[in-house]
């Protein structure tokens, strides 16, 4: 197999966008003869990390901007191989003039989206794992987001992946040898159903976790919905701080979907203030109705508001409505019902004088969420769940074929868990799936 040369990648690793300072980075074997021909004053062999004062100048050598000239000597770098960066000024226009001119050496081309980290993991600085929470890191817009993808980086799902597979390919291991050589390797398969059963179980474990992490991830979505003028705007506008959404005396004030972004004990969520619901709307109004039915179908928890009136037969009635999305029962305008009136245990809230915003705050946060912070989670991704599924699948295998199969098929699906597990760290990987996580990278990641 022949290898091509390793091109050098650039791009700008800063937004293009107006900012105090703005990034041109180099990875590959040219960075550093290509960074100097920007910065002739930066010596020949510079000194590693260390931050160089330098002009940065065209063609003709007329100065551009004055910024700092940084070297990482592969494979001490963020990619692992020879790394330049020219810290500029911030301007859009300067950094796409710096850019173009290291693109004129043949040996550079542009980066394509996360190929650095591309190739921080395939030059072995970081699994698979790592470089996803380099992403998440980046596409975090909660603090537990933030959080969980810190711990991503720092290896945390990592090493719980390397728990689970490393046991897995000794067993692999030895299940093989008990089949090619039988009389060396006679009862290395003992007890192969009982580290088949251990190993689901820890599998399954970790693929319990994807709910959550799509939770943190993406931030849950929760809709208030109930009867018209039972009061939701008002306490949307209330749970979000703002007044938002229109409200008024009219029933059926409310008639698209609002959404609103709210970030509360580090967790964001989208709050949906819907179109309230009764028989016999106007025709605008029922489109608006339609919308709260779709909505409520795509939440992960409903709100149901009800006015002081509403009977104990019309809240069962508005219960059923969710259908099969969890609801949370509150009741509204808390400040004109009669105390006698409410059930006992329910949630009293007033989106006009606040009163038990707070508590439903954190009734919302722990139907979500149920006990421990939000932050105690490692994001087990989509993907992750996916591969994880599979090896829990070929796992329940092996685990059956134990008492009717022959060994062949046991340490078959074994093999099978293990390169579904691969997916996961990136030991067993196509060129395909990682054109497909890299690809969400932006460019210069
Ligand atoms: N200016 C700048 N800031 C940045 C980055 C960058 O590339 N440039 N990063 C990029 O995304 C992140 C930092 N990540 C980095 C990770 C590893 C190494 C590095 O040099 N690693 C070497 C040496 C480790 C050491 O000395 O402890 C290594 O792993 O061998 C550098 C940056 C965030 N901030
Ligand atoms: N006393 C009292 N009045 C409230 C409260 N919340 C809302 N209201 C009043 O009830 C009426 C309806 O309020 P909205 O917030 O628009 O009710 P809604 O449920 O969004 O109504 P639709 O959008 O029509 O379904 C308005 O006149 C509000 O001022 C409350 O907590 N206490
Ligand atoms: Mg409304």
């Amino acid at each position: 197999m022949s290898h091509a040369p390793v091109s050098t990648i650039a791009a700008l690793a800063t937004a293009p966008a107006a900012g105090a300072v703005g990034i041109l980075r180099l990875s590959g074997p040219a960075a550093l003869e290509v960074g100097r021909r920007l910065a002739p004053s930066v010596p020949a062999e510079p000194t590693p990390r260390h931050a160089y004062l330098a002009s940065f100048v065209d063609a003709e050598g007329r100065t551009l901007d004055e910024g700092l000239f940084l070297y990482f000597r592969a494979p001490a770098s963020f990619t692992g191989e020879e790394v330049v960066e020219l810290q500029a000024h911030g301007g859009p226009r300067l950094l796409r003039l710096l850019l173009a001119r290291v693109l004129e050496d043949e040996r550079v081309r542009p980066a394509r989206p996360g190929e650095f980290t591309r190739r921080a993991f395939l030059n072995g600085r970081m699994d698979l794992t790592r470089a996803e929470a380099v992403a998440d890191l980046v596409a975090a817009d909660s603090e537990a987001a933030v959080r969980a993808a810190a711990a991503g980086l720092s290896g945390v799902l990592a090493e719980r992946v390397r728990a689970l597979e490393a046991p897995l390919r000794d067993l692999h291991a030895d299940v093989e040898g008990v089949l090619n050589f039988p009389d060396e390797a006679e009862g290395a398969d003992a007890d192969a159903g009982a580290r088949v059963a251990a190993l689901l179980t820890q599998a399954q474990g970790m693929l319990a976790e994807a709910a959550r992490g799509r939770l943190v991830r993406q931030g849950a979505r929760v809709a208030l919905y109930g009867p018209v003028n039972a009061g939701k705007s008002t306490l949307f506008n209330r749970l979000v701080g703002e007044a938002r959404a229109l409200v008024d005396e009219e029933p059926g004030t409310t008639r698209d979907v609002l959404e609103a972004r709210v970030e509360w004990e580090g967790l964001g969520l989208t709050l949906l203030d819907t179109a309230g619901l009764r028989e016999a709307p106007g025709r605008v109004e029922a489109l608006g109705i339609a919308r709260t039915r779709e909505a409520l179908s795509a939440v992960d928890l409903a709100v149901l508001v009800l006015p002081p009136e509403a009977s104990e037969a019309e809240a069962e009635t508005w219960l059923r409505e969710a259908g099969a999305t969890a609801v949370l029962r509150v009741a509204g305008k808390c400040d004109v019902a009669s105390e006698a009136a409410a059930r006992e245990s329910e949630l009293r809230v007033s989106g006009r004088t606040g009163a038990g915003v707070e508590a439903l705050r954190t009734a919302v946060l722990s139907r979500l969420w149920g006990s421990g912070a939000p932050t105690a989670v490692a994001l087990v991704s989509e993907r992750h769940a996916d591969a994880l599924r599979r090896a829990c699948e070929a796992l329940a295998r092996a685990e059956a074929a134990r008492h009717v199969s022959t060994l062949e098929v046991v340490s078959g699906e074994v093999g099978l868990a293990l390169e579904a597990l691969g997916e996961v760290s990136g030991t067993s990987v196509s060129e395909a799936l990682l054109d497909a996580i890299f690809q969400r990278f932006c460019i210069g990641k």
